[in-house]
């Protein structure tokens, strides 16, 4: 494989990433951020991951491949399989106790994922640079030191409550901020939402 684009690889003057201290304790299960998420909601046709918060700023999910994630016959799509990777480092986000999106993903596809298998998702931050934030995670078939089956590494970009509430569709952004639960969530992410 080539080397790693550079927009990945964290400047010499990063610091190591900060667990909040109220972040949830290791073993802990993450809610969903947006009951409509597709990686984290709870709806029909989204991966319906679960994420646990792990030691220091990582986290560990696990997913199940279904027969609607298929691209190949019995495998797992790379798409699927990329956003089970990009949610679980979005789940990132709850350890820092800062609310970041996706700037950059990229994913190494190391074997094929057949359909029933369970991947077993870890992911970490590691390093920040200013609203940088770089991570990486890994999935591995059907148990937490089972092969390794996809690769990612990240770059996700701190950013305001405003970044939704500018840019996401007006009935969706007012149902969320008319529901105390999702208010508290972002609340938990940010002190002035
Ligand atoms: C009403 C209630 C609301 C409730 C909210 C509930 C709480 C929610 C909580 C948690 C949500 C978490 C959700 C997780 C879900 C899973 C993760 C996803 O799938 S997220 C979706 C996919 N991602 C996007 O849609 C981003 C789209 N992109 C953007 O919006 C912008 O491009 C953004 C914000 C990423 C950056 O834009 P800029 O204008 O803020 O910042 P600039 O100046 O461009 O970049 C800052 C630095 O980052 C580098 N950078 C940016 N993008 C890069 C890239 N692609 N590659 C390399 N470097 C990049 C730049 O070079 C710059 O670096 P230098 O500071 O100059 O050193």
């Amino acid at each position: 494989m080539s080397g790693r684009t550079t927009g990945l690889t964290p400047p010499e003057d990063s610091k190591a990433p900060v667990r909040h201290p109220d972040a949830p304790a290791p073993g802990e299960t993450l809610g969903a951020h947006y009951d409509q998420c597709f990686g984290c909601g709870h709806q029909p046709g989204g991966l319906g991951l679960t994420t646990r918060a792990g030691e220091g700023v990582s986290v560990t999910a696990e997913f199940t491949v279904r027969t609607g994630h298929q691209g190949a016959p019995g495998l797992a799509h790379g798409g699927v399989l990329a956003a089970a990777l990009d949610e679980t480092l979005g789940s990132l986000n709850w350890l820092q106790r800062v609310i970041a999106v996706t700037g950059r993903l990229e994913t190494d596809f190391v074997r094929p994922v057949p359909v029933g298998a369970e991947l077993h998702l870890e992911a970490r931050v590691d390093a920040v640079h200013g609203r940088k934030i770089y991570c990486s995670a890994t999935g591995r078939i059907d148990a937490p030191d089972g092969p390794v089956a996809v690769r990612a590494q990240a770059l996700f970009i701190e950013v305001r409550v405003d970044h939704f509430i500018e840019n996401g569709r007006t009935e969706e952004i007012d149902a969320a901020l008319a529901d105390p639960d999702q208010v508290r969530v972002a609340r938990a992410f940010e002190v002035n939402p």
